[in-house]
Formats: C-alpha cells, structure tokens, sequence
C-alpha cells in the first residue's frame, strides 16, 4: 500500500527498493509524495535553507570522451574549445574571493595534453596549488570521479596514490558528478568511455576512508528507467551506510536543448520535465532517509523558479551562487550562469523560511566580514 510505505518513510524509516519503485511508478496523488518528503526534511534539517557562495572553475572543455549527452566538451583546435592559463585561473579566484567565495568548484574535461613535465598528476597539483596559493582558505571541491580515474590512467599511477596527492596539495572535497547513473546498461549508452558503476563507487569510496567527503549526484531524465534511478539511489544509500563521506545529493536533471542530436532526438525533450523531477527529487529525500542529511536542486537546469518549488519536494539547499556556470549553460539551460546572494535569499524568503550561508560542508559561515573565519 503506497499510503503504508509513505508513512513509514515519512517517519524516517527505511524503506526498501521495490517500495522505492513503487512509490515512482504507482498512480497516487503526487500530493501525498510531496508531503511525506516535506516531512521528513522538516524532521531531519527544520525549515532553515542554506546556500553556499561558491565559483566554478572549469579549466578546459577540452575532452578525450565523448559523453552522449555533453554539449560542454571540444577537441583540441576545435572552435569553442578553450584552457584558461594560470594568469587567467588566478584572475577568477582572486574575483570570486573579492565577492566572498568560501569555495571554487573546479572541474574540466579529460584533456590528454593538459601535463607538465609529462605527468598528468603534476598538472592537476599544479592546478590545486595555483588555486590555493591565491587563496589559502578557500575550500577547493575538485575533480569527478572520472577525472581522479584519468589521472591514474594517464601516469600509471594507483586511484589511492592520485587521491593521496591531491589531498596532501589542497584538495578538500570532491564533487560526485559523472554518476549520471549508476547502471551499466545506461553508462554504455550515454557514456560509454566513462568508469562503470563499480569504479565510480570504488573511487568514492576510497576517498571518504581517507577522509575526504564528496557530493552524490544523478544525471536524470534520459534513458533511464524508474528500476535504474532507484538501483542508482539503493547504491549511495549502501555507500553511504559504509562510510558516511557523502555531504549531499544533487540532482542533475539532463538539459538536451543543444546537447548532442542523437540523444537529444531520442529523449524528444529540450528541458527537464518539472513534474517528473519533483517527483524523483521526493522520492530520493525519502529514500535515502537519514542516511543525506542536505539535498540540493539544481536552479541551472531547473530555472530558480524551478528549484523553489524543490524546496518544497525534499530539498533544503538551493546550491551556490556558481557565478560563472556553463556545462548546462552550453546545453541550453535556461537558470543562467550564476546568482547573486541576493537573489538566492529572495528566493527562499519567498517560501517563508529563513536563510543560512554554509561553507561546503555545511557549517554555518559568519557575516561577511568574518567570512573567512568559518574555515
Ligand atoms: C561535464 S562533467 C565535468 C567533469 C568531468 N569531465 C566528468 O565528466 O566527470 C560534469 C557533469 O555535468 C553533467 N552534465 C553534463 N552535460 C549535461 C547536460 N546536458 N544536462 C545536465 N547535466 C549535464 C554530468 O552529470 C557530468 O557528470
Ligand atoms: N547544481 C549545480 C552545481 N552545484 C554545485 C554546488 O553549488 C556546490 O559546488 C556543492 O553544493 C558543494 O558545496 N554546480 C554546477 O556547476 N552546476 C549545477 O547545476
Ligand atoms: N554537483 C557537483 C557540481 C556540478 C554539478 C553539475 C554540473 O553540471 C557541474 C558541476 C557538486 O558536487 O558540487
Ligand atoms: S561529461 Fe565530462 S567526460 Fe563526458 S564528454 Fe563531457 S567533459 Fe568529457
């Protein structure tokens, strides 16, 4: 009885996986969903939502892969494609420091030229200490999975090694893209050079036992089934039970508009369905019950329109000001490329509940002036 597992999930219970399917599949009033997610945020975090003032930092679009659904990446040479130098990485970190940045999200595409002295690694410490020689404080969450996993192929090198090395140089956290999602059937379709399943859990897994923390992420709303979407919640849900390293989930509704033809043509849709991903962004709070605390829509993909309401479906983070957004930008999201504090606090006084700034791994941060006294 859907009415049955809601409440138990509602109450903080865990419910299993078929439950879960159900839940996404059954006909019931989607009121009823909203409710028991309402709930269970209320219960878990209370009425407060955070936000974190963050940039994004994407170093290249340049990419050896080929993911079905990118409209980010470039060859070398390609117009469009691009590599910003140190001057110009430097220039951003400086900038967002000036607007009260507690955190660079920094991510890029696979680029096989991007080495020094003919290391992989080297570039990528190379690219951490740049960030955190300009600014010492600032929280770094660098590098997917999948990139972690391109630095150890490229130099023959352990995924514990490069983790090891990118700690010790400054890394903080890591943001749990390139899950798309977490069945391999689905992975050979949209990202078939991708890590599979199992390599992506491997290497989070890895990194929470040396304590760094990561986000969880879910690139929705193209081939999948509701089986798959609940097998890739089931997988962060055991994950998390083992190491608890994950700070939040975010999920990432697909945005086709000028991603490439063949996908967008099969999927037959340019912008996420709103009332397809509430339901999923429900149904994901519920799901991984007390295991993530923090789930987070995203106001690039969904509009801030969009993301509002999401805070009204589970969600108790409207995410970072980004200032500079453009993997779904280029695919045609229509959110913008960044929000002022501002209009991020507008937004969810507009729901009646109170604000908070959070540094990433959501611990309260000062007023301005003490900004930097948060870490
Ligand atoms: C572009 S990658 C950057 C890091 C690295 N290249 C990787 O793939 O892990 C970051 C994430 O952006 C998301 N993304 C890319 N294209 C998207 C699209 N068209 N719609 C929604 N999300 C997208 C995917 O979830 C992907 O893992
Ligand atoms: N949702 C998107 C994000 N989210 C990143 C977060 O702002 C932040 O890095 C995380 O909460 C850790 O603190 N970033 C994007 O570039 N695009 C999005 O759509
Ligand atoms: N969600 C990622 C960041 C991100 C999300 C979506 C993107 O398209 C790009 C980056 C995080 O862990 O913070
Ligand atoms: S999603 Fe990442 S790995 Fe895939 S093509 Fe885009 S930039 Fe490259």
């Amino acid at each position: 009885m859907i009415s049955t597992i809601l409440e138990r999930a509602r109450q903080g219970q865990e419910i299993t996986p078929e439950e879960g399917y159900l839940l996404l599949t059954e006909p019931y009033p989607q009121a009823w969903l909203q409710q028991a997610a309402d709930d269970l945020r209320r219960t878990l975090v209370g009425e407060p939502v955070s936000y974190v003032v963050n940039r994004n930092l994407n170093f290249t679009n340049i990419c050896e892969q080929h993911c079905s659904f990118c409209a980010f990446r470039r060859d070398g040479g390609q117009p469009g494609s691009y590599w910003l130098t140190s001057e110009q990485m430097v220039a951003k970190v400086q900038d967002a420091l000036g607007q009260g940045a507690t955190e660079i999200c920094l991510q890029g595409g696979l680029h096989p030229g991007a080495q020094r002295q003919g290391s992989t690694l080297n570039y990528y410490l190379d690219l951490v200490s740049t960030i955190k020689t300009t600014a010492p404080k600032i929280h770094l969450h660098a590098f997917s999975p999948q990139e972690v996993q391109f630095i150890s192929r490229q130099d023959g090198i352990s995924i514990a090694d490069v983790l090891k090395a990118l700690q010790e140089s400054g890394v903080d956290s890591l943001p749990g893209t390139a899950a798309e999602v977490l069945d391999d059937r689905v992975r050979r379709v949209i990202c078939p050079e991708k890590i599979d399943t199992a390599t992506w859990l491997s290497i989070i897994t890895q990194a929470h036992e040396m304590g760094i923390p990561t986000t969880s992420t879910m690139l929705c709303g193209h081939v999948e089934t509701s089986h798959q979407q609940i097998q890739h919640l089931h997988h962060l849900r055991e994950l998390q039970r083992r190491t608890v390293g994950l700070t939040e989930f975010i999920l990432l509704p697909f945005v086709g508009a000028q991603a490439p033809a063949p996908l967008r043509r099969r999927v037959g849709r340019d912008q996420p369905d709103l009332s397809a991903t509430l339901r999923l962004t429900a149904v994901a709070r519920l799901f991984l019950g007390r295991w993530v605390k923090h789930h987070q829509p995203s106001w690039v993909k969904l509009e801030l329109a969009g993301a509002v309401q999401a805070l009204q479906w589970g969600c108790d983070d409207i995410g970072g000001t980004l200032m500079e957004e453009h993997i779904t930008t280029m695919a045609g999201a229509k959110g913008g490329t960044g929000k002022t504090v501002q209009e991020l606090q507008n937004a969810i006084a507009a729901l009646g509940r109170p604000h908070w700034q959070r540094t990433t791994l959501y611990q309260p941060c000062q007023g301005v002036p003490e900004l930097l006294a948060c870490f």
